[in-house]
């Protein structure tokens, strides 16, 4: 991307879009990112392996998988000697969450009468997103919300899903609405994320929400569960934001596009890196703080990182492992093992983006009640 100098208009009357109340909980232990470089830095950068460009998906699999065997040949002795990053838990942060979700809840039946309602639509019968509704029905149960859930066969139609989201929205005891993603290939999301009132959006896809969230001045009604969760993330561990250079890997309508707006938001100057850029580990090298969204097992290496920086992993990607019970386990988009020795702080996966899109979702549904019945 060409320089150029750029008025900077932006407002940072929206740099925090959370109204939670932490007085309840104290946060986890602060991190600051040390302004010299961490020691890890007497190790040479070159140290790690061969870096990878980001080439077509199944070229990049072939590469990843090259290059992670020669990561696991690495000198242990190099390993030893490095400094580690602190551990952004999400899985820890997601429960403080849930804790204070919770407890506005019962605050708010308690002084009106109103229990906040989820519906999840639910379209087809894959496995993952089965384990996913699930989950956030029990998530729902545990601080109170009270789900609602319809499931519609693969080959129904667009309209039936419409019809089925026009009713919730008609529903005075409904205060959020998600559609699970993905839909079956038959259907246009578009048609359907339109159909969700934007007062009731609480996955934030709306375009109207995506558009207000982009615009100077204005804020959305909701802001898409997993960016939001990576932001709470940086926030509650003291990370700062304001004047940082952020890099966005992955440009996504559900996460790589409103995290980089988010970010942008609270004040950092922010880059996308997608499939097109050029020298992405050159650019990636130069950010604060790394958001990593584009589903590739292991892509950002160790050498890809300014030593220091805070890293938030949002992939999670299945890999083999006949090790494991389950026949594969989960790893990120980020080489963990050798980021690790470099960031100053990291999320693991699993444990740090997922559990946060679910407490994101709880917290948007009772924002979504309160606001509905007007309660502070
Ligand atoms: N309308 C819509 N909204 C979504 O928010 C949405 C969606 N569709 N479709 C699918 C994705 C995926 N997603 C996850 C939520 C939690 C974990 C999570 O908690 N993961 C655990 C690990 C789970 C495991 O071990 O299998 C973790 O990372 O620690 C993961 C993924 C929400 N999504």
């Amino acid at each position: 991307m060409a320089s150029s100098i750029l008025s900077d208009c932006s407002s940072c009357a929206t740099s925090r879009l959370l109204p939670l109340r932490r007085a309840l909980h104290p946060p986890p232990p602060r991190f600051r990112p040390s302004p010299a470089p961490a020691p890890s830095l007497t190790r040479p950068l070159s140290a790690s392996p061969t870096p990878l460009p980001l080439l077509p998906r199944a070229r990049r699999m072939a590469a990843l998988s090259a290059a992670a065997a020669a990561a696991s040949s690495a000198d242990p002795a190099t390993a030893l000697a490095d400094a580690s990053a602190k551990i952004i838990d999400g899985k820890l942060v997601a429960k403080q969450i849930r804790d204070e979700v919770g407890v506005e809840i019962a605050r708010m039946k308690e002084a009106t009468g109103v229990v906040p309602g989820l519906a999840v639509i639910l379209v087809g019968s894959r496995k993952d997103s089965q384990t996913y509704v699930r989950n956030k029905k029990k998530a729902c149960e545990a601080v109170g919300i009270k789900s609602y859930e319809v499931n519609l066969p693969e080959d129904c139609s667009e309209y039936e899903v419409i019809k089925n989201i026009a009713t919730f929205n008609e529903d005075p005891s409904v205060h959020g609405i998600l559609v699970q993603l993905p839909l079956p290939r038959h259907m246009n999301d578009e048609n359907i994320l339109n159909a969700v009132s934007i007062e009731k959006d609480v996955d934030g896809f709306h375009p109207l929400n995506i558009g207000r969230l982009a615009m100077q001045g204005r804020d959305p009604f909701f802001v898409p569960c997993t960016p939001k969760g990576c932001m709470e993330l940086l926030h509650r561990y003291g990370v700062e934001i304001k004047g940082k250079r952020a890099v966005v890997i992955g440009r996504s309508n559900i996460v790589g596009m409103p995290a980089a707006l988010l970010l942008q938001k609270a004040n950092a100057t922010v880059s996308i890196v997608h499939s097109q850029t050029k020298n992405p580990e050159e650019i990636t090298r130069q950010a604060d703080i790394i958001i990593a969204a584009v589903g590739v097992a292991n892509l950002v290496r160790g050498s890809w990182i300014k030593p220091g920086a805070a890293i938030i992993d949002v992939g999670i990607n299945p890999v083999d492992d006949p090790s494991s019970p389950r026949g594969y386990r989960l790893v990120g988009d980020v080489c963990y093992e050798e980021a690790s020795k470099v960031a100053g702080a990291i999320t693991p996966v699993p444990g740090g983006v997922g559990p946060m899109t679910i407490a994101m979702l709880l917290s948007n549904t009772l924002e979504s009640a309160k606001r509905i019945h007007n309660f502070k």
